[in-house]
């Protein structure tokens, strides 16, 4: 069913219950009047009251502390309420009876963020990193979407796309006024001096995407080796409990298994991997294969062999770092030809190997702005691509319209920036004409 827009919506906006409080947020033009039928006054804009929330027959449902936000001052710019209750299931369940009955509905996922969106109070990017920060683990994923969500990143968008109509507004004057005696002579290459820097700048940030990729989604760590080299050990070694089955029997993990980890705010993920051999068995076949396949998608590669052992193994296709590790050190005295060596045991070489790993981590992420999404990504390399295209091109005419592409595509980022409205601003600012 689609709903209409100018609904007033409601839904709890806090945690699971039971809980200590629970908040459920009201938005829309019925707002203030649904909290008035049931908390019977509200306090002055923004101020907390205490408020008994009665049912329409004058049953007490609890107490609860009453916000209300006027429009447009609130999270989605329309006239808002919280009312913080004692968490509750049932007296949740009392007051959105009471609301439906009011005429109030349940809002759908995602809908209040909608609505701030709409109303110009959140871009894309921001609605994102919203989103990212309510789903954070991590320490570093909490600094990443508050870069993101607080509206670093858009007004870095933004900036660029101002740039580049700034720069296609000077082009296009000198194209239209180009006879007339008040715009200087020839701006263009003053103008594609400052686009050519532009474009490093936003290829800089491109090449600055992994990072994002994996503070966001974590390092992937692909524990790899031959059958009963001790992966599966390992893994619960790191985990400090006993994900996977480990027994002497060569051949014991068959599928991927993973756990995350957070390593001092960066969120790792471990992967143990069927061990690499030929067999005839099918379903330790597909194990091999889907281990093939995370090795190649791995961030990093620990490849793992028992001290001494003949089952050296050579890896095709490994575009990530490889460190090799030679295991059970407790049963073994050589260990040369190893970057580490580890007993899953007695603990030997664990903190080593995850100082190792931190250290790789560390240098992924400086605490800039980076692209985190595919969905950035993709317009972020459309405007490099039509950048070159302005910038290698040989009419004046297509190279302006190229910069006005690319700056669309910026746009398209946050979902915010006119690039015809930006123009109709810089075109203000110039005093071309008499
Ligand atoms: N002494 C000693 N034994 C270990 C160590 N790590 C693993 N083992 C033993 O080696 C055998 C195989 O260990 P796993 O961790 O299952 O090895 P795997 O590489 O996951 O094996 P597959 O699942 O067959 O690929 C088990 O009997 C473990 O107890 C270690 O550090 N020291």
């Amino acid at each position: 069913m689609v709903q209409a827009d100018n609904d007033t919506i409601f839904a709890l906006s806090s945690g699971t219950l039971p809980a200590g409080v629970a908040v459920i947020r009201l938005s829309g033009p019925q707002a203030f009047d649904a909290a008035l039928a049931l908390a019977g006054e509200l306090s002055a804009d923004r101020k907390a009251g205490l408020r008994t929330i009665r049912s329409r027959n004058g049953l007490v449902i609890d107490q609860a502390l009453v916000l209300a936000f006027a429009g447009p001052n609130s999270f989605t710019g329309e006239d808002c309420v919280e009312m913080h209750l004692h968490g509750s299931r049932a007296v949740v369940s009392a007051v959105h009876q009471e609301l439906e009955t009011i005429g109030l509905r349940l809002a759908e996922a995602g809908e209040f963020s909608r609505r701030a969106f709409e109303n110009g109070k959140l871009d894309l990017v921001e609605v994102e990193g919203l989103a990212d920060l309510i789903a954070a683990e991590t320490e570093m994923q909490r600094r990443l979407a508050v870069e993101q969500g607080f509206g670093g990143q858009s007004a870095l968008y933004m900036s660029w796309a101002e740039r580049l109509t700034r720069a296609r507004a000077l082009i296009e004057a000198e194209l239209d006024f180009a006879d007339e005696d008040d715009v200087p002579g020839s701006v263009s290459d003053r103008v594609w001096t400052e686009v050519g820097d532009l474009y490093f700048e936003i290829e800089g940030h491109i090449a600055s995407a992994k990072a994002g990729e994996i503070i966001r989604d974590g390092y992937k760590v692909v524990i790899a080796g031959p059958p009963n080299a001790g992966k599966s050990s390992l893994l619960n070694a790191l985990a400090k409990r006993d994900v996977a089955i480990v027994t002497e029997i060569a051949g014991t993990t068959r599928d991927l298994l993973h756990v995350d980890i957070d390593m001092e705010g960066y969120l790792v993920r471990f992967f143990d991997t069927a061990g690499l051999r030929e067999s005839e068995d099918r379903v330790e076949q597909e194990g091999v294969r889907r281990a093939r396949i995370a090795i190649e998608q791995a961030d990093l590669v620990l490849q793992l062999e028992e001290i001494d052992s003949d089952s050296k193994h050579t890896y095709d296709s490994v575009k990530a770092e490889v460190l090799r590790i030679g295991t059970k050190v407790d049963m073994h005295r050589t260990s040369t030809g190893y970057d580490l060596t580890i007993s899953s045991e007695t603990g030997d070489g664990l903190e080593e190997l995850r100082s190792r790993i931190l250290l790789k981590l560390k240098g992924t992420w400086s605490g800039s702005l980076v692209p985190n999404r595919q969905r950035h990504l993709q317009y972020l390399k459309e405007a490099s691509h039509f950048i070159a295209e302005a910038l290698n091109g040989q009419e004046l005419d297509l190279r302006a319209e190229s910069l006005r592409a690319a700056a669309s595509s910026l746009g398209r980022i946050t979902g915010r920036v006119d690039v015809e409205q930006l123009l109709d601003v810089i075109f203000s600012q110039f005093c071309i004409g008499k």
